[in-house]
């Protein structure tokens, strides 16, 4: 498990870490790191270092003083450094000294002249390297930059970020419309929320050491990882049999919708050995024991047989009938996962949920989660604020995944990838997560788990992929990983 960390808390570790090392010294740190993978990208770029070119935007405060450092770093390397400063008259205390005394260049970013703004945007034009220092820990605020140097910016394929781009807010990921987007985003201490919500602004992400793990605290959100789901993911004993890790039903798809109830159940299948039930109309029933045999089809809700947890949504409709399925699974004293038209349904009720005695998952997409919520001002807070709200481990899909529960932990997804923008990918991580609860996990490590496999496992497909390549592209991630 991995933290992610907000600005507060950052913030408070930096105050306490900083008690205790000479001045400056995380900034050296920093910035000796950050001017290393400015030329790491630099070699990627030209294939040598020699002779390159690079340019740093300097906001006022410690982001550019990190950029500042870099600089000087990379000047002495005999590396052309320009700095472009946003404020000339406010930079870090001592920052743009050293950077001159090592041979770095520096004048103004900002002009009133649109000349002025176009000599910058070419400067940054020839550059092989641009290092985003104009806002770190501060940043969310529109950069408002003249035209010419932000269409410089859009353009350029050698963008740096220090610590996050700029223009993305640090604790939502949501992004200024004229946010940078950075090739590597180069981060110090802890990973910060941004750095999984806005993937395509951060690139990739360089978490880099300054010796700041023992002043953090518990992180306000956490990010799995394979190893979490080797020893987490329920495996069976050797004096196992069929029951040993839960009974995991599926009331999902219809004789109009059959393929829902066949992706579902697949999912359900290959997330673990034991056993799956399947409740559906008599079509969609024959659809799922062709593509399954080892599914057992159960009668009814009431007589399904022992089920330690149910699936109810995908492709069941919004009629009459898929009222009924809901408004039955409500009353269960059994884990519930609702998705898909169940969701639509529920959004059509008071409170649907204040009766419920064991736990409920809700795996909205954005426009489900509006009709249940109201529309998301940013994942992670919205889903925060809905599990609070509903009692409810809420999953809100994305490119950047969040997982919420009521007490407030979260988990930030990370193997999200647009592989998985395809119809009934989403009922096949219905199926596993219902998998994850029937074997008796904590409701949100279960959807946060099952979300990392069905990313992972999609992650492994050479090219697109179709919602059924997934139960065998996740049997393949878990035998690779267990
Ligand atoms: N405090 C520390 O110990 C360390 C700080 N470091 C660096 O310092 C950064 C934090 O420094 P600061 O707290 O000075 O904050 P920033 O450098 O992020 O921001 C400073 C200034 O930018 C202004 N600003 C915010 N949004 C703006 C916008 N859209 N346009 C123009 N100006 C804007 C703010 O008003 C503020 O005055 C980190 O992100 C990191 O890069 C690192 O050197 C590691 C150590
Ligand atoms: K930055």
């Amino acid at each position: 498990m991995i933290g992610a960390y907000s600005v507060a808390q950052i913030r408070d570790a930096e105050a306490a870490a900083m008690r205790d090392v000479p001045d400056g010294e995380l900034m050296q740190r920093a910035s000796y790191a950050l001017a290393m993978h400015c030329l790491e990208v630099l070699r990627a770029r030209r294939g040598h270092v020699r002779g390159s070119r690079v340019v740093l935007l300097v906001g006022s405060g410690g982001n550019g003083g990190d950029a500042l450092y870099a600089g000087k770093f990379l000047a002495q390397r005999g590396i052309a450094v320009t700095a472009l400063l946003a404020n000339p008259d406010k930079t870090y205390p001592g920052a743009l000294g050293a950077f001159r005394a090592a041979g770095g260049y520096a004048e103004p970013l900002r002009g009133n002249r649109a000349a002025t703004a176009r000599e910058s945007a070419a400067v940054i034009e020839t550059a092989d390297v641009v290092i985003d220092g104009l806002v770190g820990l501060g940043s969310g605020r529109v950069l408002d930059l003249p035209e010419p140097i932000a269409a410089a910016l859009a353009g350029h394929a050698g963008i740096v970020a220090v610590d996050v781009p700029s223009g993305v807010d640090v604790d939502t990921g949501v992004p200024a419309e004229d946010a940078i987007r950075a090739r590597v985003t180069v981060t110090f201490g802890a990973l910060k929320h941004a750095h999984v919500l806005a993937p395509g602004h951060c690139g990739a992400v360089e978490l880099v050491d300054i010796g700041l793990e023992r002043y953090l605290p518990i992180p306000d959100a956490r990010i799995l990882t394979d190893i979490d789901v080797a020893s987490a993911w329920p495996q069976p004993a050797h004096d196992g049999h069929k029951y040993s890790l839960g009974v995991v039903a599926i009331a999902a798809g219809s004789d109009r919708y059959p393929g829902a109830a066949v992706l579902c159940s697949g999912g359900a299948l290959r997330a673990k050995p034991g056993m799956v039930r399947y409740l559906g109309e008599p079509h969609a029933a024959d659809r799922v024991i062709a593509a399954w045999p080892e599914a057992v089809v159960a009668a009814s809700m009431q007589d399904a047989g022992r089920t330690d947890a149910w699936v109810v949504g995908p492709g069941i409709g919004t009629d009459e009938r898929g009222q009924a399925l809901v408004d039955e699974a409500l009353q269960l004293d059994v884990p519930v996962l609702f998705d898909a038209d169940a969701l639509t349904v529920l959004s059509q009720r008071d409170d649907p949920l204040t009766d419920r005695t064991a736990p409920t998952v809700l795996t909205p997409h954005t426009g489900e989660f509006a009709r249940l919520f109201g529309e998301v001002t940013d994942p992670l807070t919205s889903a925060r604020e809905a599990a609070a709200q509903t009692g409810a481990v809420v999953l809100l899909k994305g490119p950047s995944t969040v997982i919420a529960s009521p007490d407030g932990t979260a988990y930030l997804n990370t193997t999200g990838t647009s592989k998985l923008a395809t119809a009934g990918t989403g009922d096949v991580l219905s199926g596993i997560i219902g998998a994850l609860l029937a074997a008796g996990l904590d409701p949100a490590l279960a959807a946060a788990l099952g979300a990392h496999a069905h990313g992972a496992a999609a992650g492994l497909a050479d090219g697109f992929i179709v919602a059924g390549d997934l139960p065998s592209l996740l049997r393949t991630y878990l035998a690779q990983t267990l």
